[in-house]
């Protein structure tokens, strides 16, 4: 059986201030969470959010990491540094990332090798946009996206990484994937897994969803059986909100 993994990315959200008051509030409302909580938050916060969060169930992530250990990459952060904040997971190849700031699928998979090798958990991002749908390329798509992140792990390195799949037509728009949509896909990503690193890896590997999830769709989409959990924008910014999806099973 695989955990669920429910967690928040604040993506440019949150002062020291405002990060904790909301892990504050949050901490006593998750408590009895069966899912590995995480919190996924600009590095300005880490200190707070380690500060609140501490005698609770709520991991800290980072959103993004750089591949170099270290070096003239002005503005980036290197995954020891982020270590050294206390910081547990990291989302790698987020789709605003891929759009805004020139991410691509071969930098994507430099960030998840120095990240995996620094011993962070990494949450790696795919999914398709509302074209590269009507087009019929989403599984195709995902299972490329998906197999240039991973390239070059082990399977036992491989069993431990997080995939979200995060249709981009559904991110901040309040449309959702159907729950039989993201099942689908999500089950087309673990397959092209099983292809390559065998079917007792894949079945490891936890996969998320993530687009406009929160606590009015999530019981319907983790009851599907492929959905192992999800990456949540908006709905995590205000703790009754985040604190239903992670009690999604009460
Ligand atoms: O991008 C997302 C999480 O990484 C999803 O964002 P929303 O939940 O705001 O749609």
């Amino acid at each position: 059986m695989r955990k669920p993994i429910i967690a928040g990315n604040w993506k440019m959200n949150k002062t020291p201030e405002e990060a904790k008051a909301l892990v504050t509030e949050l901490k006593p409302l998750v408590k009895d969470a069966n899912c590995d909580v995480v919190v996924c938050v600009p590095a300005v916060n880490f200190a707070a959010v380690k500060e609140a969060a501490k005698g609770s169930k709520i991991k800290l992530g980072a959103e993004n990491v750089h591949w170099a250990k270290s070096g003239a990459f002005t503005g980036e952060l290197s995954a020891d540094m982020l270590k050294a904040c206390g910081v547990e997971y990291v989302i790698i190849g987020h789709s605003e990332r891929r759009q805004y700031f020139g991410e691509t699928d071969k930098t994507v998979n430099q960030r998840v090798l120095a990240a995996v090798e620094a011993g962070l958990k990494v949450i790696m991002c795919v999914g398709e946009n509302k074209e590269e749908r009507e087009a019929g390329y989403t599984d195709a798509l995902v299972e490329y996206q998906t197999l240039i992140g991973l390239n070059g792990l082990t399977k036992e390195q491989v069993a431990k990484i997080i995939i979200a799949y995060e249709p981009v037509w559904a991110i901040g728009t309040g449309l959702t994937a159907t729950d039989e949509q993201a099942n689908e896909t999500i089950g087309v990503i673990r397959a092209a897994v099983a292809r390559k690193y065998g079917k007792g890896t894949a079945n490891k590997v936890r996969i998320q969803y993530g687009g406009s999830m929160n606590p009015k769709n999530v019981k319907g989409l983790m009851a599907q059986p492929e959905i192992d959990g999800g990456l949540i924008g908006g709905a995590s910014l205000k703790a009754p909100d985040f604190s239903q999806v992670v009690n999604y099973d009460k």
